[in-house]
């Protein structure tokens, strides 16, 4: 996994190199030589309540792992030990210490030596973002971060908590958007011995595990009614039951949410409850579009080109004029993310110390064409071309000439990187015909994202998953019906 291991025979001394080496996650063996393994658990989380502790147990024995849990350990492993189903752990839990301990650092908030990750945004409205965080941070109540995707709610999040009073206490994150109903029920609520097929153990939720902390629910508007029931009792009355279970449990959690979908019009629709919205919008932060914030756009762009310069030990020091002209031009659906992701392609791409227009993906490109949404608010390189306006003739024919011309521009996706040398252009490929393929069905069914995951044969979340890592936006000025 490209992690170091720092390995210890006993309670103390593992804690002495915890002391010493400042690790992201620890795997803690309940079977120790000098003290019980839940006492080490005890003793780790007075020194650092914040550092993901995951308990190693023997079959059949998870008593302790499961009340380690319940004083805030991360997860636990049964033995013998499924190698991926560690890797996948550790993973989480390196991903969970960043989160809650790489500090966010906003111009009005944080003195400029303090490493972490920048939040740039010099323009008025993201100034008013950095005040609202500011503001709100410090009173315990829920905040609704809301914004197209990528814009930076998860940073905002970050930064409410780091600079709230639980900030030492533990911080983690559920995207409810990547788990079906039973599955976010079981993750976030917990769930008893047998209460599903599968449910081989006692599980501890997220919210018994952050008690005393933050829980930063994202792509929240996409929580089951059942779920939604569940989480808006925990509101009112920060009580629940495990899943199966009888006994009721209390927590104190403070509940960040956030949200790119347009929750008034849920609720009118009845799939999001009303009650259950007032409650999450205790205050509501809004993140501007990544195409509304002027010079912003600059400044991110000489943000990202130094932070993956350093990254992908690359020396590329300038932006021509007309590859910067492009990068003004094109209207960003997939916001801050997606200029993140087309400065790290156009590296990658680039051959001198300047970055060139060449360089730069093809979705960029084709948006010189000024672009507009389509009437359903579904935006890509090609809907753009699609429909512009000098293409005129009835819809029909447009739409050959939208057939025709996608087939033009992919052949010249592959031909500019052909000339460009290549060296991931399968990956690029397939992931060009991916963005492709959702647009043009997202279209036709307009937006609607139930049919869309029937035609393709997909999962609703696995379609949502790739509409959010495509930078699809799926305009708030439309009907989405789920
Ligand atoms: N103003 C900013 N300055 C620097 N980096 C930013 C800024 N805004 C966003 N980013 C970076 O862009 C990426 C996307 O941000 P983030 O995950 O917070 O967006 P999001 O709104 O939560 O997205 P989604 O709705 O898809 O979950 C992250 O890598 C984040 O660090």
């Amino acid at each position: 996994m490209g992690v170091g291991v720092i390995p210890a025979l006993t309670a103390s001394e593992g804690i002495e190199a915890i002391s010493n080496h400042q690790p992201d996650a620890v795997l803690l063996d309940v079977m120790l030589p000098d003290m019980s393994g839940l006492d080490a658990f005890k003793l780790i989380r007075e020194k650092d309540p914040r550092l993901p502790v995951i308990i190693a147990t023997a079959a059949g024995s998870s008593d302790t792992a499961i009340e380690a849990m319940k004083l805030g350990a991360f997860d636990y492993l049964t033995k013998p030990i499924d190698v991926e189903h560690l890797e996948r752990l550790v993973g989480h839990a390196i991903q969970s210490r960043r989160l809650a301990s790489v500090p966010v650092g906003m111009n009005n908030l944080t003195k400029p030596e303090d490493k972490g990750d920048a939040f740039v945004g010099r323009c008025p409205s993201m100034q008013e973002v950095f005040k609202a965080v500011g503001r709100v941070a410090q009173q315990d109540v829920p905040v609704l971060v809301r914004g197209e995707s990528g814009t930076g709610k998860e940073l905002v999040a970050r930064a409410i908590f780091q600079h709230g009073a639980r900030s030492q206490g533990p911080f983690l994150a559920v995207n409810c958007a990547a788990l079906s109903e039973t599955l976010l029920e079981s993750e976030l609520f917990g769930h008893e011995k047998g209460a599903f097929t599968g449910a081989h153990d006692r599980r501890i939720g997220k919210f018994e595990q952050c008690n005393g902390g933050t829980i930063f629910l994202d792509e929240v508007g996409d929580m089951s009614p059942l779920v939604q029931s569940k989480v808006l009792r925990l509101l009112q009355q920060q009580k629940f039951e495990r899943v199966g279970g009888n006994s009721t449990i209390e927590t104190n959690v403070r509940i960040v949410s956030a949200t790119n979908r347009d929750l008034e019009k849920m609720c009118e629709e009845g799939d999001f409850r009303n009650d259950l919205f007032y409650r999450l919008n205790g205050y509501t932060i809004t993140l501007p579009p990544l195409r509304t914030r002027g010079d912003d756009r600059v400044l991110l762009l000489q943000h990202f080109l130094a932070q993956l310069n350093k990254e992908l030990g690359r020396d590329v020091n300038g932006v021509a004029p007309d590859a910067m002209q492009r990068l003004l031009d094109y209207d960003w659906p997939g916001n801050v993310r997606e200029m993140q992701s087309v400065v790290k392609q156009a590296l990658l791409h680039c051959t001198g110390p300047v970055l060139m227009a060449s360089a730069l993906p093809a979705e960029v490109h084709s948006s010189a064409v000024k672009p507009r949404s389509d009437s359903h608010g579904v935006t890509s390189a090609t809907e753009r071309g699609e429909e512009h306006p000098q293409q005129g003739g009835t819809s029909d024919e447009a739409g050959h000439a939208a057939a025709n011309g996608s087939a033009a521009s992919f052949a010249s996706f592959i031909d500019d990187r052909l000339v460009a040398g290549g060296g991931e252009l399968y990956a690029e490929t397939l992931a060009h015909m991916e963005r492709e393929l959702l647009t043009r069905v997202l279209t036709r069914t307009g937006g609607n994202q139930s049919e869309a995951s029937r035609i393709l044969g997909i999962t609703r979340g696995s379609l949502r998953n790739k509409i959010r890592t495509n930078g699809i936006v799926i305009g708030p000025d439309i009907t989405v019906k789920q």
